[in-house]
C-alpha cells in the first residue's frame, strides 16, 4: 500500500513529535486530540522544534514551511477515517486506547492500517479489539521524535505480511531504522530500560544515593546521555509506572514490581517535566532535586 496521508492520535509529547516527522518527510498528516489546548500546544512546539533545524541548519526554511502547511488538527475522531495510516499515540492506559479504536474503526477505509505507538501494551489484544487485526501493529517511536533513530515494529499475532512490509518502508521514508520486536509486554527497549529506571528509583528509595548522585553515577560512569532519573522525568513517571505494571502484570515476576516511590510520584502528580516536578522541580532557571 502506498501511504500518502497519515493520523495521529494524541497531541502530547509523543504524537507532536509524530506528525512532526511525518510533515517533514512529505506526508499529509491529521492530528486530534481531546484537548483543544493540548492541540494548539503540539502545533507551537511542533514550529519551536522545527525552527530550532533551521537555525542548526539540518532542514531549510522551505522543508520547515512545507512541514507545517502539510499538519492539519481536528477534535472529531471521524475525520482520520479518510488516512492511509493510522498511529495512535494517546496515554499508555489500555482502556483508554480500546475506547480510541473502537469509536474510530466504524470510520475507517478497509485498507487503513491502524498502529499504536504504546510502549508495552499487548499489540495481539489491542488489534483483537479492531475489526482489522490483520493490518494493526505496533509502531513505537522513541522520545525524542525528531532527534532518535530507532523504531521498533511489533507485529501482533495476525498482523499480515503487507502490513509489516508498508511499515518498514515508512519507517525508511522517514530516515529513521526499524528494530523488530515480538508481541510481549514492553517488548524489546521498555523491557531493557525500565527496570533500570524503577531500580534506580529503588536506590533513591533505599537510600543509597541522591537524585543527583544516582544521575551523575550513570551519567559519568556510564556514558549515558541522562541520568536514569532525568530520563524518568522525560520520559514521564506515569508513562514509567504504566509500562511497569504491564511488565508486572504480564509477566508475573517479581522483580518487576513497580517501586513504591515511583507510585507516590505519580500519585501526587508528580509526573516529570510535562507537570513541571518529579525527581526535579523544573518551575525555576534550574531543575533542582526534590529529593
Ligand atoms: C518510553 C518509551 O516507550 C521509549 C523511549 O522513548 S525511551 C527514551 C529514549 N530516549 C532517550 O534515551 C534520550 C536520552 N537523551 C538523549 O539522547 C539526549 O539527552 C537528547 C538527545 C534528548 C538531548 O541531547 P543534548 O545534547 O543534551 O541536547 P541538545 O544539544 O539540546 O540536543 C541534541 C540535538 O537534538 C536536537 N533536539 C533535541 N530535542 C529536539 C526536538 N524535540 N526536536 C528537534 N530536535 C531536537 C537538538 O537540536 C540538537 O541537534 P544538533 O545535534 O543538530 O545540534
Ligand atoms: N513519553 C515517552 O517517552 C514515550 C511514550 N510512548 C507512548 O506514547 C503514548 C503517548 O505518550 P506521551 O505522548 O508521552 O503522553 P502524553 O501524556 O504527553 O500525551 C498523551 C496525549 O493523549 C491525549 N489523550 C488522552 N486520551 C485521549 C483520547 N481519548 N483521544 C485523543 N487523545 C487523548 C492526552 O490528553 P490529556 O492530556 O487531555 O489527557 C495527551 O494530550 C503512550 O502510549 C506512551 O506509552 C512511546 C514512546 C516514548
Amino acid at each position: 500500500m502506498d501511504v500518502k496521508s497519515v493520523g495521529v492520535i494524541g497531541a502530547g509529547q509523543m504524537g507532536n513529535g509524530i506528525a512532526h516527522v511525518f510533515a517533514l518527510a512529505g506526508y499529509e498528516v491529521l492530528m486530534t486530540d481531546i484537548s483543544h489546548d493540548a492541540l494548539e500546544a503540539a502545533l507551537r512546539l511542533i514550529d519551536g522544534n522545527l525552527e530550532r533545524q533551521v537555525s542548526r541548519d539540518k532542514i531549510s526554511e522551505e522543508e520547515r514551511a512545507g512541514a507545517m502547511a502539510r499538519i492539519r488538527t481536528t477534535m472529531t475522531l471521524a475525520d482520520l477515517g479518510a488516512t492511509d495510516l493510522v498511529i495512535e499515540a494517546a496515554t499508555e492506559r489500555e482502556t483508554v486506547k480500546t475506547a480510541i479504536f473502537e469509536d474510530l474503526v466504524p470510520h475507517l477505509k478497509p485498507e487503513t492500517i491502524l498502529t499504536s505507538n504504546t510502549s508495552s501494551i499487548s499489540i495481539t489484544r489491542l488489534a483483537s479489539r479492531t475489526d482489522r487485526p490483520e493490518k494493526f501493529m505496533g509502531f513505537h517511536f522513541m522520545n525524542p521524535v525528531p532527534v532518535m533513530q530507532l523504531v521498533e515494529l511489533i507485529r501482533g499475532i495476525a498482523t499480515d505480511e503487507d502490513t509489516y512490509r508498508t511499515c518498514v518502508g515508512v519507517v525508511e521514508k522517514l530516515g529513521k531504522t526499524a528494530a523488530s520486536a515480538e508481541d510481549f509486554p514492553a517488548f524489546i527497549v521498555n523491557r531493557i530500560l525500565m527496570p533500570m529506571i524503577n531500580e534506580a528509583v529503588y536506590t533513591l528509595y533505599e537510600g543509597v544515593g541522591s537524585v543527583q548522585s544516582i544521575d551523575s553515577a550513570m551519567k559519568l560512569g556510564t556514558n549515558h546521555p541522562m541520568g536514569p532519573l532525568e530520563l524518568a522525568d522525560f520520559i514521564g513517571l506515569d508513562t514509567c509506572l504504566a509500562i511497569m505494571n504491564v511488565l508486572h502484570d504480564g509477566l508475573a515476576d517479581t522483580k518487576y514490581r513497580p517501586c513504591p516511590l515511583l507510585t507516590k510520584y505519580v500519585e501526587a502528580g508528580w509526573l516529570g517535566r510535562k507537570t513541571q516536578r518529579g525527581f526535579y522541580d523544573y518551575r525555576g532557571e534550574t531543575p533542582v532535586p526534590t529529593r
